[in-house]
C-alpha cells in the first residue's frame, strides 16, 4: 500500500478544556515540516475555529463525513469529523456535561480503527477525574479501549528516542502493588511486550530488562522477597518469546545512559517507577503506546494542562511523535 492509499490517522478530541484543540491545530499546522501523515479529529468544529482565533492564526478547516475525504483535503484543510458538544468550552474549565461527547470521540475514533476505515487513532488527553465522576468505571483510555476492542490484556508502553518504559501495574495505590504483582502477570505483559517489539517497532532480537521492585533489587532476599518469590519465576517465559532478558536490576541504576544503551524496553513494576524516567529524560517527545490491542494507539504522555490551557503556550511535540508513531506501528503491521 502506498503512502497515498493508506487511511487517515483518527485523532479524538481529549478534554475539550485542554490543550488538546491547541496542541491538534499546531501539529496540523506543522505537518509538512514534520512530514506528518494524514489525519483527521473526530471534535467540534466551533472548538477549533476559537481556538484558532485566541492563537491568533488563520487555519483552514473542512468537515468531513467519512475518513476517506480526510486524506484528499489534510493538505489544504484541518479535516474534523463532528461530534457535537453539550456545554459552552472555557479553556482551563472542565465542564461535566462535555463528558458524553469526549467519550463519543474516542468510541468513534476506536470503531473507524476497528473497522480500517482509519490507520489507527492517536488521543488526545482526558482528564481522568472528570470522567471518573462522570461515570467511567476503568481507569483511562488503556483499559477502555482494550474492553471496546475485544477484551485483550492491554499494555501501556511509554517511549522517547533512547528510552521505552512499560508498567506491569498501573493505575493503582503505590500500597496495593507488591501484593498485587504476580508471576503470571510480569509474564503476560513481558510475553506482550516482547512480541510487540518485534512486530510492531521492526526490533528483531528484543532486549528486556526487568526492573527489581525494592531498593538494590532486594539485596538477595535481605531487602524484600519480590524479586526472588514473583520477579525472577517470570524471567523464563519472557526469554520462551523470543527476548534477551536481563534482571532484576536495581532500578535506581538502570535509567542512566549507559545502561539503557543495554536494552530495548524497560519492564517496571509500578506506574512511577516507569514513568519517572521517562518524562524526566523527554517531556516533550514522550509517546504513550498500548500494545496488545487488535488497533492502533498511541497517545502523547502529557494530561490536559488545565494550568496553560487557552494561552497558547502548549509544545504539540509530544502529540506529533504520537502520530508518527502511529503512522509506523501501522506500517509496520501492514508489512507483517
Ligand atoms: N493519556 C491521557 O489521557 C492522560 C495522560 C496523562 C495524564 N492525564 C490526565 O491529565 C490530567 C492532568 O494531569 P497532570 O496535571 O498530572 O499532568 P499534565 O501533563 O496535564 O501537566 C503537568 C505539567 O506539565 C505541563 N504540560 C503538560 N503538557 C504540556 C505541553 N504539551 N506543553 C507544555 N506544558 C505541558 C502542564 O502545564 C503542567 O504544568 C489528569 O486528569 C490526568 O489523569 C491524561
Ligand atoms: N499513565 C499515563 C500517564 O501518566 O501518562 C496515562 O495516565 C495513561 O492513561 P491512558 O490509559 O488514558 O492512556
Amino acid at each position: 500500500m502506498t503512502k497515498a492509499d493508506r487511511p487517515p490517522l483518527a485523532l479524538t478530541m481529549g478534554e475539550p478544556a485542554g490543550i488538546g484543540p491547541e496542541i491538534t491545530l499546531k501539529a496540523w499546522a506543522a505537518r509538512k515540516d514534520e512530514a506528518l501523515p494524514a489525519f483527521f479529529v473526530v471534535g467540534a468544529p466551533a472548538l477549533y475555529h476559537e481556538e484558532a482565533r485566541r492563537l491568533g492564526v488563520e487555519l483552514a478547516f473542512r468537515e468531513i463525513a467519512t475518513p476517506d475525504e480526510a486524506s484528499r483535503f489534510f493538505d489544504a484543510a484541518l479535516p474534523i469529523l463532528p461530534v457535537s458538544l453539550d456545554a459552552a468550552v472555557q479553556p482551563g474549565h472542565l465542564a461535566p456535561a462535555n463528558a458524553r461527547a469526549v467519550m463519543q470521540s474516542i468510541d468513534m475514533a476506536c470503531d473507524l480503527a476497528l473497522a480500517g476505515e482509519a490507520a489507527g487513532m492517536v488521543t488526545n488527553p482526558i482528564h481522568k477525574r472528570a470522567l471518573y465522576e462522570a461515570g467511567l468505571k476503568v481507569p483511562g483510555h488503556t483499559e477502555y479501549l482494550a474492553e471496546r476492542t475485544g477484551g485483550a490484556t492491554p499494555v501501556m508502553m511509554l517511549s522517547c528516542p533512547g528510552l521505552r518504559v512499560v508498567p506491569v501495574t498501573v493505575h493503582q495505590p503505590l500500597a496495593s502493588v507488591a501484593t498485587s504483582l504476580t508471576i503470571a502477570m510480569i509474564e503476560e505483559k513481558g510475553i506482550i511486550l516482547a512480541h510487540a517489539l518485534r512486530r510492531d517497532l521492526g526490533i528483531a532480537q528484543p532486549r528486556i530488562a526487568v526492573a527489581g521492585l525494592n531498593p538494590h533489587a532486594g539485596e538477595e532476599g535481605h531487602i524484600g522477597r519480590e524479586e526472588i518469590d514473583v520477579i525472577i519465576p517470570a524471567l523464563a517465559a519472557i526469554r520462551a518469546a523470543g527476548a534477551e532478558v536481563s534482571g532484576p536490576l536495581p532500578p535506581d541504576t538502570m535509567f542512566h545512559a549507559a545502561a539503557r544503551a543495554r536494552y530495548d524496553a524497560a519492564l517496571c513494576m509500578y506506574h512511577d517507577q516507569a514513568l519517572i524516567p521517562l518524562k524526566t529524560i523527554d517531556f516533550e517527545r514522550g509517546v504513550n503506546t498500548t500494545l496488545g490491542l487488535p488497533i492502533v494507539r498511541t497517545s502523547p504522555d502529557h494530561g490536559t494542562a488545565l494550568d496553560i490551557a487557552g494561552r497558547g503556550l502548549a509544545h504539540p511535540g509530544s502529540l506529533i511523535e504520537a502520530i508518527r508513531l502511529a503512522a509506523e506501528i501501522a506500517r509496520n503491521r501492514a508489512a507483517s
